[in-house]
């Protein structure tokens, strides 16, 4: 092994040198995920190339999702690769293929189809895929999300043709890291798992959740650019208590209830200890779609161990606390002089409320009398200690003394909330008299319908503008078109963690962060709510439209990148000089690159400034010492590591 590095060094020419990392790639996947880390410009193309160029030709070049280029390969690629003749004769250039693709999918009537669409281009051709979705992400986001995401996983049988992902049962317990080494991709920096508990506002799907990280997980690079191959979503399969799947054929999962309590957790814990071992201390791991029992119990206990955050609480708070940020400006109303209900008192309204006060705090007022302005009502009604069962443990904050109320409408006359927030999976439970109280409590009232899918949504855009005189400041989960009233036509904002969970992923892992403190999501919230212009608050939009979501969320990543500096929590150093040009640097290109040998279009080699052999040989010997060693057994180790390895590649590079 060393003697191949050493070779690399001395190597003075890059065609030589990729043939030596080649062998590094196959044989030494550590070295790979240092080399990578430092040098993220380095890949996946040149990577890739190496690859392609090395071990993969003929059809299985075709076959390979991530080197396909379906009829995008030249006449001399198709000769180089040995596939000449396997395709037909015509060249489309990749923006070509991009519209062939949106005709082909607007062709589809129904969205489930489109769903199918797309998942059968993400599975042939990678790039394409992104490249579409990226550049539509208004059309397309819909449909890999939110709403269609939600049916797809309802019918996830009939979806389901090709693995993606890894599926881990209850009764793998013992052997996760096993399975983890079965995933052959060494260098992942993200997983996205869920064991499929509360599925949007669907409730228990089981494995059919699978559809969740996945879709999560796509955005991760349509949206962030954070490379594919570095992600990797998760399906913890402990069962389902949802019986209509446990009967149905062509259920994927476990036909089995849930497992619960001390054989979950001990299941949950090795897990996350088997991710780390594989990927190192920094893996990202996000939780999704886990149900109110487990969600916050398991974010407090992991949080300050793992590099993790649950999107459904802290994703949502960020995007739900920059909406109401951005409605200030609207309503002339500071944060603290709002009083704000919520339907719903789980994961969601928690996760909000919480950041929320934060927001209220830092306003100037107390975090108990910030508290005391924030009701919950959830399904046994208005959270009071004089209810029966009295205030539930997880919303003890929220908890008032006041007389019970059982009626939602009666609640929202009697505590005139100037902001309404729905969380709660109950399609159309603001009702009419709801919103016309809501435009009666204020001049400007605040409402967010923000479950999901669409079926679940509080109320429709259209029913919060009609019944509050066009008045109120909306926002919703899930889209909705544009409404027409009394003339105008408003177009609504999206609030969806999706306008958080991607930049904060790429800040994270550009900084290769330990652990992601609370403050980085008021941190985001803030970010997302200077995005928002004049132009957008006169449409009706409290957030930047949807196709802004690359720049948003580019953004979100790099303010990200400094907090986690400020907060000591980076384990890349030194800081890089420019952190904007260095987050970029770790951006997926969804450009196809060209496989025709280096010499056609080779960069020009680097020169490699080494003082002396034995000062290389020495640094070398250092940093082997290291990475001998488990990656990231303490901090400390990962500052020396990181410390080392970037010594070695600046003498490279
Ligand atoms: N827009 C976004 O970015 C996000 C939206 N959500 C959506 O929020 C919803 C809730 O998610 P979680 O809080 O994680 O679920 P959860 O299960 O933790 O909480 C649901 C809450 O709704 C209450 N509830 C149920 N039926 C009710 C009724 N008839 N009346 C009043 N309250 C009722 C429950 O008592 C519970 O407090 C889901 O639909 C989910 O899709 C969740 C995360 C992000
Ligand atoms: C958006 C999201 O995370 C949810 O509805 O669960
Ligand atoms: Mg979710």
């Amino acid at each position: 092994m060393f003697s191949n590095i050493f070779r690399l060094f001395l190597c003075k020419k890059v065609k030589k040198s990729n043939k030596i990392l080649l062998e590094i790639i196959v044989n030494y996947p550590r070295f790979v995920r240092a080399f990578t880390i430092y040098c993220p410009n380095y890949q996946p193309e040149d990577v890739e190339h190496v690859y392609c160029s090395n071990l993969v030709r003929g059809i299985d070049h075709i076959k390979d999702p991530r080197l396909n280029k379906g009829l995008a390969f030249t006449l001399k690629e198709r000769q180089a690769l040995g596939i000449h003749g396997l395709l037909a004769s015509k060249i489309i250039s990749q923006e070509d293929q991009v519209g062939i693709a949106r005709l082909s999918i607007d062709r589809y009537k129904s969205n489930l189809n489109k769903y199918i669409f797309l998942t059968e281009l993400q599975d042939t051709n990678e790039k394409l895929f992104f490249s579409l979705l990226a550049d539509n992400i208004e059309k397309y986001m819909p449909i890999v999300y939110t709403p269609t995401v939600g049916l797809a996983c309802q019918r996830f049988g009939l979806v389901y043709k090709r693995p993606r992902g890894l599926f881990i049962t209850i009764h793998d317990k013992g052997h996760i890291l096993k399975i983890l080494n079965n995933w052959t991709e060494n260098d992942v920096r993200a997983i996205c798992f869920t064991d499929g508990e509360r599925i949007l506002g669907l409730g228990d799907l089981g494995a059919y959740g699978m559809g969740i990280p996945v879709g999560k997980l796509s955005l991760y690079t349509a949206l962030a650019g954070v490379k594919p191959h570095q992600c990797l979503p998760i399906m913890l399969d402990v069962g389902t208590d949802n019986q209509t799947l446990l009967e149905d054929p062509l259920y994927i999962g476990l036909r089995q209830k849930r497992v619960r309590g001390q054989q979950y957790n001990d299941f949950i814990d090795e897990f996350m200890e088997a991710c780390v071992t594989r990927y190192g201390k920094n893996t990202l791991l996000q939780f999704e779609d886990f149900a109110l029992p487990n969600a916050g119990p398991l974010l407090a206990k992991y949080r300050d161990r793992y590099c993790t955050f649950n999107d459904d609480i802290q994703g949502t708070a960020s995007v739900a606390v920059a909406g109401l940020m951005a409605a200030t400006r609207v309503t002339k109303k500071k944060m603290k002089e709002n009083i704000i209900m919520f339907l719903g008192a789980g994961s969601a309204a928690n996760g909000i409320a919480d950041l929320t006060a934060q927001a209220m705090v830092e306003e100037g007022m107390s975090l108990k009398d910030a508290q005391g302005q924030i009701y919950m009502f959830d399904v046994d009604g208005l959270l009071t200690s004089k209810r029966e069962g009295g205030v539930p443990e997880h919303a003890k904050n929220f908890g008032k003394d006041c007389e019970p109320e059982k009626n939602f409408e009666s609640a929202v006359a009697k505590i005139k909330p100037t902001c309404l927030i729905g969380c709660s999976t109950v399609g159309g439970a603001f009702t009419p008299n709801v919103l016309k109280q809501m435009g009666q409590n204020t001049e400007r009232p605040v409402i967010f319908a923000l479950s999901n899918p669409t079926s679940k949504a509080e109320c429709t855009a259209q029913a919060a503008y009609e019944n509050t005189e066009g008045r109120c400041v909306f926002a919703s989960g899930s889209p909705f078109p544009p409404v027409q009233y009394n003339g105008k036509q408003y177009k609504t904002g999206q609030g969806n963690n999706a306008y958080i969970f991607p930049g904060m992923a790429l800040g994270v892992i550009a900084t290769g962060a330990h652990t992601i403190p609370e403050t980085m999501f008021l941190g985001a919230a803030r970010t997302l709510a200077n995005f928002v212009l004049e132009s957008d608050l006169e449409k009706g939009r409290i957030y930047p439209s949807l196709n802004q979501l690359r720049e948003v969320s580019f953004t979100i990543a790099v303010a990200i990148a400094e907090m986690s500096y400020k907060l000591d929590t980076a384990t890349i150093f030194p800081k890089p000089k420019d952190l904007s040009a260095w987050v970029k640097s770790h951006i997926y290109n969804s450009t196809y690159s060209s496989y025709l040998p280096r010499f056609y279009d080779y960069p020009p080699a680097p020169d490699i400034k080494m003082k002396t052999i034995e000062e290389a040989y020495h640094t070398l010997k250092l940093v082997f010492t290291i990475i001998r060693r488990p990656l990231s057994d303490n901090r400390a180790n990962v500052k020396k590591f990181s410390l080392c390895t970037r010594i070695v590649f600046s003498i490279l590079i």
